[in-house]
């Protein structure tokens, strides 16, 4: 191995969540640049010192550690025979099952990181295989850490939930700024004071839950005890099922993760390519 962690390959090396992996591995130092194999179908891509392809099993024989993070569709197109390597999988909606056939990997790690990868405030939740052993884990926990934090699942079927959870990232909390943009500006705010005000919001709310002991029910408390303006914005989100539409919202990606399961599993293996 090149490093404690070995060589690195990332199949989507230069899309959204593969690129900012690859570019925290170097900037933490955790992977050099001559340990790190980036591949995509042009087999070029904009990170400088590593190594490029569009051939995916020659990635995978350059690497200790193979990550797939291209598109669930994309992956369908896809051909690799993984061997004896650990394949870690950012992909939505494929299964360990699916992986197996089409890899023929057997040590897998199903991850669920987010759009916050980009500036290193993801927390991936992964599940490994039995295969998968403590010094591999350790390994899979170092490198998802490179990206922000990290936590081991007890089964696979909790990656499917929070896929529309973690996954989403910050799919849900753009919709609540987009919501108070849209409702300061029809009340006659100028739009770019209310876009201000809106994101400063929810950036202000997210730094202050991010201190250490942080609980969002104290802060709710805190504030509906004054009994006044807050208790009237709190209390009529909660009466109006602000809490069971969130709900709902989660069921709904779970049920779509689950959906995607479904269709990618018996789409054929390869794993002997
Ligand atoms: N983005 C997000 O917030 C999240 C994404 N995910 C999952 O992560 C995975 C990646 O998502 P994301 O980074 O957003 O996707 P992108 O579309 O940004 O990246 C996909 C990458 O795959 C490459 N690619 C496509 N086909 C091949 C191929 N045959 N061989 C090698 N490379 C290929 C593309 O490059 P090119 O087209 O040049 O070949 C591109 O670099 C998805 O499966 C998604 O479900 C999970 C959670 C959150
Ligand atoms: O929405 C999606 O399908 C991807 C995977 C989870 C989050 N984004």
């Amino acid at each position: 191995m090149a490093t404690g962690i070995g060589r690195i390959g990332i199949i989507g090396g230069s899309g959204w969540l593969g690129a900012a992996f690859a570019q925290a591995f170097l900037e933490k130092g955790l992977v050099a640049p001559e340990a790190l194999t980036l591949s995509n179908r042009t087999g070029s891509g904009p990170i400088a010192g590593v190594t490029w392809t569009s051939d995916n099993q020659a990635l995978v024989e350059r690497s200790d550690i193979v990550i797939l993070s291209v598109r669930p569709e994309q992956f369908l197109d896809l051909s690799m025979a993984a061997g004896d390597r650990v394949l870690l999988s950012f992909m939505a909606g494929v299964t360990i099952e699916t992986l197996r056939a089409r890899t023929g990997a057997r040590r897998i790690v199903r991850t669920m990181p987010n759009a916050a990868a980009t500036i290193g405030a993801c927390f991936t939740p992964w599940f490994a295989t039995p295969e998968v052993g403590p010094d591999d884990k350790a390994r899979v926990q170092a490198l998802l850490e490179a990206c922000g934090s990290a936590g081991e699942l007890g089964s696979e079927d909790e990656i499917d939930y929070v896929s529309g959870f973690t996954g989403a990232g910050p799919a849900l909390p753009a919709l609540l700024a987009r919501a108070m943009i849209q409702h300061a500006t029809a009340r006659g705010l100028p739009p770019a004071l209310a876009r201000q005000a809106a994101l400063s919001v929810v950036t202000g709310a997210a730094q202050l839950l991010a201190e250490k002991d942080a609980d969002p029910s104290a802060i709710m408390d805190a504030l509906i005890g004054y009994r006044g303006i807050t208790a009237a914005l709190l209390e009529t989100a909660m009466a109006g099922g602000f809490e069971s539409l969130i709900g709902t919202a989660l069921a709904a990606g779970e049920a779509r993760a689950r959906e995607m399961s479904a269709r990618s599993a018996g789409s054929g293996g390869n794993g002997d390519a």
